[in-house]
């Protein structure tokens, strides 16, 4: 398979996972049967989805069509075997049902219900559920991946420490782009300042990703938490890709989703070695205390006067911050002539970044 086939194949499977985790997330119908299983001291094996294959896969049992609740599935749990429940979760087909997935089919699971779960979602595309009576857990299978169901209390407390680190982590990388806006207004920053920064933003993303995760399995739960996410995430996103286009040799928009994908894909330490980091902004001749010298799209940006659009047709006038600073009481007309409505207010604006006005 060529790699344009596997991404393909990796990300339909990814949607697979993420849909599995959706329909056993608290607040559903399947979460609920589930936790009325786990609370009678019982165990389960339910197929959802890809009823043909399922069916095929298997024998016995009792043919039912009847229409699915989530108190149906718990009384029916009660029997030995399967149960095989429709793709949209609107009928029981069976129960009871035995499986006899092909016992060759490779599983690290112990005890005859997992590894059938796990050999089901093998051989099939239905997303299989196994509730272990022994060990009270219910764990989800899909394409072989397996992952075990946490209670809402287990998941919050992941959620609660994650939020602190991304509370903490913002607050850093808030203090350090100010400073950097006057570094960068006097010509001063380092491929060392940049790299700590991009280092903070991975840092920021990485827990993102990993609260993500805990949202989605918090289902109807995790409202509050996605709202409080977007708070302190906020424009972290903008803010790193302006950063990037401001110091890569190629400033495109293009360009920087690769530099990102590189710097999100590399370990800690290649993300510290400022080498490193200059390679992946174009340059090849640059140590940890080079000066480097930004176009100024992120702190032309951040200025209120200057719309959407207008940073990179300032810096595509200008060439550099350092030289519309240059220009700026010399020659502030020439703002004028590009469209941008307030010059006046755009200087004052970067005199007092600069710190050089009241
Ligand atoms: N191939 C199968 N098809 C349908 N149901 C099965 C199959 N294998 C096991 N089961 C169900 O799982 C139940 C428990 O089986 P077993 O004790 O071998 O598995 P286990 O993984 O150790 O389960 P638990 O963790 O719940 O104790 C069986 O009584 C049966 O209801």
């Amino acid at each position: 398979m060529d790699s344009a086939h596997l991404d393909q194949a990796e990300s339909e499977s990814k949607r697979r996972r993420d849909a599995a985790i959706r329909l056993t997330a608290p607040g559903t119908a399947l979460r609920h049967a589930l936790d009325m299983i786990i609370a009678g001291h019982m165990g389960a094996l339910i197929c959802v989805g890809d009823t043909e294959n399922v069916l095929a896969a298997g024998d016995d049992g009792f043919k039912l069509d009847i229409s699915f609740t989530a108190n149906r599935l718990f009384e029916l749990s009660k029997m030995d075997g399967a149960i095989v429940v429709d793709k949209g979760m609107t009928q029981i087909l069976r129960a009871n049902y035995h499986l006899n997935p092909d016992p060759a089919l490779p599983t690290t699971e112990t005890g005859m219900r997992h590894r059938t779960a796990a050999r089901m979602s093998l051989l099939t595309q239905a997303t299989v559920i196994s509730v272990s009576e022994r060990r009270q857990v219910v764990n989800v299978y899909v394409d072989g991946w397996g992952y075990q169901l946490r209670t809402v209390p287990e998941i919050m407390s992941s959620v609660n420490q994650l939020l602190v680190a991304m509370q903490s982590t913002r607050q850093q990388i808030d203090r350090r782009l100010l400073r950097l806006t006057t570094l960068e207004l006097d010509n001063y920053v380092t491929l060392g300042d940049i790299a700590d920064i991009f280092y903070l933003f991975e840092v920021i993303l990485s827990v993102n990703e990993e609260l993500d995760a805990c949202i989605l399995q918090l289902g109807s739960e995790g409202k509050t938490v996605q709202m409080q996410r977007e708070e302190y995430m906020g424009d972290v996103d903008e803010e790193y890709t302006l950063m990037i286009r401001d110091y890569a040799r190629d400033s495109s928009e293009d360009n920087a989703r690769v530099i990102r994908r590189a710097l999100h894909s590399a370990d800690n330490s290649s993300i510290h070695d400022a080498a490193n980091v200059a390679r992946l902004l174009g340059y090849d001749d640059r140590t940890e205390d080079s000066i480097m010298t930004p176009l100024g799209l992120r702190t032309l940006s951040n200025i209120s006067v200057v719309r959407k659009g207008m940073a990179d047709k300032i810096v595509d006038e200008y060439g550099s911050l350092q030289h519309l600073m240059d220009e700026l009481d010399e020659n502030p007309s020439r703002l004028d002539d590009i469209g941008v409505k307030n010059p006046d207010v755009l200087a004052d604006s970067l005199y007092r970044m600069w710190g050089k006005r009241q």
